[in-house]
């Protein structure tokens, strides 16, 4: 019975990839012809062919990308048909729907149903493939009596069969095995604002990644041009999630650690948590306005300015008079700036004219080349600037930090103590915390090409350097393309012009990322507890319409500008337009190791909600306790162990930030390039971390070195600890000198 119901579905399986594979071709041909014809006919022709290309690529990359596990759900239903759900929709040729996309209404039932409320579904089935092949199924009979327990999981085998399997360094979908608890987040309305609140491991980052597809899917009229952000904390968290979206059939979601949200600038310098706070406290905001206004100055008294050898005088007067002008335009400083000037200008300019009349050069002096006299003078170009100087976000901000009486004039309201923590040499590299004020002061400063001479110059020499590259790229390939009959047809100009018109075609996402006034219409925001109140301020306005979805845990937080409560970290920004719905399954770290990191956390002072574990686990945590001298040495000592228990699957070492580099080095001495450091190497099968660079991850084994270390160092919060013992899918073990924090042994 069991074998020919599994004879059938590999049939049907066969069905859908021999589909999956004609639509590849089709595509494929589709793509090539546009190709062929690509450079030629007029520009209008190749910019339609540039979009079809662009939208058969897109599609092709889906269709590849979509090819593991294309299906994995079968649902019977009571008037007796059976849908299959995948990744994507597929219509046969003559358009029968051979495959339903798990994000269709249709397709809803296939997480919801339950034996209490069935919605119409008599069996449901789990297909479970490895690559192409389908090698068992699994069934949910829901029109029997059998299932009781209304929380009881879905689909235990293909979930469990998820669960146990090794980690490799990349977050998988979990498309086939979505219990119902997270459905219902995935699938709630878009507006407004949802707050994702779970303890660890309770699916928060993989439900924010499929809601993140389902929006998209459901509202693609809506969020198709103005896209959907995706946040995260760390570059190394970015990377460890980023196939989990081209999985799911979705490209067009923007990814950016709050690192990256201020274009051009990769933001990763190292900084005190004091520093951090100080930077993340919203009174910021008055502080970057109070750099700017400082910027609009007034000279100490009357200056004198040498034109082509005659003298005029700048009152204060004036400059306030011009001042005034130019702020009540409203306009942001840059662009306030045009007024400042021309005013100014006219006045010298006719206080010249005036100047040269009087002195008897007769009264036909023409005013447009007094005009340039003036603009051109180096006195006035200096004192204007003085006055008024236009600035970019990241002058701003380093010249804030790195010159102590500006530091000074601007925070009034700073002790010394706390201008110490703000200071730094110029030009040094940018940190997290100084993103939300690079933002803050581009949005008052605004654009720097106010005038368009610079944006055109710009232009020009981007059209330059285009056309350098072409000519490059054509004495490169000038053999292909005789080869292929373009010779001859093909000048850099042409390909030049290709170049920008690719430009053009730039999906809406990647036009996103590189320009900052982008309003996204939904935000997706991961680790969310750890925002600061001038990242909150940020996100805002990358979101005018504030349709959020906000996952994180509040235990869990670790910066010392990071959350406290929900509403205390959201009521300022989203008032009272926000929903909390919680997550109450742990799906990652087995039992013992769970209520090992909720004991240590009740007994630290800090009561955090304790997802249920839906596994036991074989160990309970491992605790060795040596010289101080002796840990390092241990880590090393007890690696074979760990690597054997968890069979050859991934093991994290985390450990305080001043140890990591020690502890991987001894290590390498040993195991060589198997060792990764830090988290840009997740794919090694031993890596060495601190607890910031763990946030989000997990590993099939951990060891935790110095826990007391990771307690003491976070200012009151358990945080650090709590992350890193709740990484492991199945092992920790704990080594250190000082003594064990309370807890983690019962
Ligand atoms: N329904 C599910 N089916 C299969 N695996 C799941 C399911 N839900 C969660 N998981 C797995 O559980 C693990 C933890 O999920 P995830 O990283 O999303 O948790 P989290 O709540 O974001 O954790 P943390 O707050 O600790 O970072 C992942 O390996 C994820 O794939």
């Amino acid at each position: 019975m069991y074998d020919d119901e599994l004879a059938h579905e590999r049939n049907y399986v066969d069905v859908l990839y021999g589909r999956l594979d004609e639509l590849r071709a089709e595509k494929v041909e589709q793509l090539g012809e546009v190709r062929r014809a690509k450079s030629m006919g007029t520009h209008q022709n190749r910019s339609e062919r540039d979009a079809f290309a662009t939208l058969y690529e897109n599609r092709l990359a889906q269709l590849n990308a979509v090819d593991d596990r294309l299906v994995f759900g079968r649902l019977d239903l009571d008037d007796g048909q059976a849908r299959y759900i995948g990744r994507i929709g597929l219509l046969s040729e003559d358009l029968r729907q051979l495959l339903i996309d798990w994000r269709a209404p249709e397709a809803g039932t296939f997480y919801q149903a339950t034996a209490f409320d069935r919605m119409g579904v008599r069996r449901r089935r789990h297909l479970l493939l490895k690559g192409r092949n389908v090698k068992a199924i699994e069934d949910d009979v829901l029109d029997h009596t059998m299932l009781v327990d209304g929380e009881h999981v879905q689909g235990e085998g293909a979930l469990l069969a998820a669960l146990n399997s090794k980690r490799t360094g990349r977050m998988n979908d979990i498309v086939g095995t979505i219990q119902a608890e997270q459905d219902r987040i995935i699938r709630s309305p878009l507006s407004g604002a949802l707050v994702v609140q779970g303890g660890p491991g309770t699916g928060k980052t993989a439900v924010a990644l499929h809601r993140a597809a389902y929006l998209l899917y459901t509202h693609r009229e809506r969020l198709q041009s103005s896209g959907v952000l995706l946040v995260g904390p760390s570059n190394a968290f970015m990377k460890y999630i980023e196939r989990v979206l081209p999985s799911l059939g979705e490209t067009g979601v923007v990814m950016a650690s709050v690192g990256n949200l201020f274009p051009g600038v990769q933001a990763k310098a190292p900084e005190s948590a004091q520093t951090a706070e100080l930077k993340g406290r919203i009174g910021m905001a008055k502080i970057v306005a109070n750099a700017v206004a400082n910027r609009q100055r007034l000279p100490q008294g009357d200056v004198r300015l040498d034109v082509e050898g005659t003298r005029l005088i700048l009152s204060v007067r004036q400059v306030r008079r011009a001042r005034e002008k130019a702020q009540a335009t409203g306009l942001p400083h840059n662009e306030a700036r045009v007024t400042f000037v021309k005013t100014l200008l006219r006045e010298l300019t006719e206080q010249l004219r005036e100047h040269i009349e009087s002195a008897g050069a007769g009264n036909n002096a023409d005013r447009s080349y007094l005009a340039e006299d003036v603009r051109s003078s180096r006195d006035v170009r200096v004192m204007l600037n003085l006055c008024w100087m236009p600035m970019t976000a990241q002058q701003l901000i380093d010249e804030m930090f790195s010159k102590p009486d500006i530091l000074t004039a601007v925070t009034p309201n700073l002790s010394p103590e706390q201008r110490n923590l703000l200071v730094r040499a110029p030009g040094s590299p940018w940190s997290e915390s100084d993103v939300p004020l690079l933002d803050e002061a581009a949005e008052l400063l605004g654009d720097m090409d106010a005038t368009g001479g610079r944006a055109q110059a710009h232009a020009e020499s981007q059209r330059k350097r285009d056309l350098v590259n072409a000519e490059k790229a054509i004495s490169n390939v000038n053999q292909q393309l005789e080869d292929s009959g373009v010779d001859g047809m093909l000048t850099a100009e042409q390909l030049a012009d290709y170049n920008i018109v690719q430009a053009q075609s730039q999906t809406s996402a990647e036009r996103a990322l590189t320009d900052r006034t982008w309003a996204y219409g939904h935000v997706v925001v991961d680790e969310a507890q750890e925002l600061s109140p001038m990242q909150w301020r940020v996100l805002v306005r990358r979101c005018p319409v504030k349709s959020f979805t906000i996952v994180g845990d509040i235990a869990q937080t670790s910066s010392a500008s990071g959350a406290t409560s929900w509403r205390q970290a959201l009521t300022p920004f989203l008032g009272e337009r926000w929903n909390v719905e919680e997550l109450s399954v742990n799906y990652r770290t087995p039992r013992q190791i769970a209520e090992a990191a909720v004991r240590m956390a009740n007994a630290a002072g800090q009561l955090v909600s304790a997802p249920k574990a839906v596994r036991d686990g074989e160990w309970e945590p491992v605790v060795d306790q040596v010289q101080a001298s002796g840990v390092v040495a241990q880590v090393v000592a007890v690696m074979p162990e760990e690597t054997a228990a968890v069979g050859g699957g991934l093991v994290a070492v985390i450990a305080p930030p001043s140890m990591v580099a020690e502890i991987a080095a001894a290590l390498r001495a040993v195991y060589g390039s198997r060792i990764g450091h830090g988290a840009g190497s997740l794919e090694q099968d031993i890596v060495v971390i601190d607890p910031h660079e763990a946030k989000g991850l997990e590993f099939d084994g951990v060891i935790i070195v110095e826990p007391a270390a990771l307690l003491a160092g976070a200012q009151g919060r358990v945080g650090d600890l709590y992350v890193a013992m709740t990484r492991p899918t199945r092992r920790l073990r704990l080594i250190g000198s000082a003594p064990l924090p309370r807890g983690i042994v019962e």
